[in-house]
């Protein structure tokens, strides 16, 4: 019999293809989306907005329970808003992008926003692809399918500066294998591959190919294969 609800999980480093491929999959099966980077990000917006030295984590610790943040999770238009304000775009800046590691290694805003995850996902009456770092390893540990995307550095950095106009493609390289080290060595919860994942090499599929083998994974575990 088929299953009512399906959590897939979706992990890998910046610019491997979690969100393009997560959105796509969820709006091809009729699932929600949620996208875990976007609510660091909010975060770490509303640390910035707000004054608080990202250098001192138990300053973040302290704050880290204030900003109410929301996530809308219709694939085809995902939303978040910090206390009533919508900033999909403001969290997308550079200087948000270059402060969001620091914030996110802060225990107390994990613990946090890993509950907020936790009832998203529970609540998606259809099911759920949630990307991120840690999803398949700390927050849905029992999802049905976990994921977790490579690629080269390479390649990542080609698709960043190639969204990023006017951008050099090795600064943006550096970047983003300086926010990759950050994440896999911060002490609670790292970008790690769960042991039961599968794992993805997108350097050399189109996206495309990408959504196409997530989808078919899906169906086959829904099937019980
Ligand atoms: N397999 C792929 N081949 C080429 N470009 C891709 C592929 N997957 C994603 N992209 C592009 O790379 C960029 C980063 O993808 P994104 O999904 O945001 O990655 P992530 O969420 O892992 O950081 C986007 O512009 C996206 O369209
Ligand atoms: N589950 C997650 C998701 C993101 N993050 C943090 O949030 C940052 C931004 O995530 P993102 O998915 O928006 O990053 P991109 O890969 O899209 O650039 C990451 O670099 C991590 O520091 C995390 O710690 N845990």
């Amino acid at each position: 019999m088929e299953r009512a609800t399906v959590i897939v999980a979706i992990d890998g480093p910046s610019g491997t293809g979690k969100s393009s491929t997560s959105k796509a999959v969820a709006a091809q099966l009729g699932l929600s989306y949620l996208d875990t980077g976007a609510q660091y990000r909010a975060i770490t917006w509303w640390m910035v907005t707000n004054g608080i030295d990202i250098e001192d984590p138990s300053a973040i610790a302290a704050v880290a329970g204030k900003p109410e943040i929301v996530s809308g999770t219709d694939p085809s238009g995902p939303t978040i808003t910090v206390d009533g304000t919508d900033v999909a775009g403001p969290i997308r800046t550079q200087d948000v992008t270059s402060k969001v590691s620091a914030v996110s290694a802060v225990p107390e805003v994990r613990a946090r926003i890993t509950e907020l995850q936790r009832s998203i996902a529970s609540g998606a009456e259809n099911g759920i692809v949630v990307e991120g770092r840690d999803i398949g390893t700390t927050v849905l540990p029992d999802a049905d399918l976990k994921i977790f995307l490579t690629a080269s550095p390479e390649a990542r950095a080609a698709r960043r500066s190639g969204e990023l106009k006017g951008s050099d493609v090795q600064q943006t390289r550096e970047a983003l294998l300086k926010r990759d080290a950050a994440d896999s060595s911060r002490k609670t919860s790292p970008l790690a591959k769960a042991d039961d994942a599968v794992e993805v090499d997108t350097s050399d599929l189109t996206l495309q190919q990408v959504i196409e083998c997530v989808v078919t994974l899906v169906e086959e575990k829904r099937a019980g294969k």
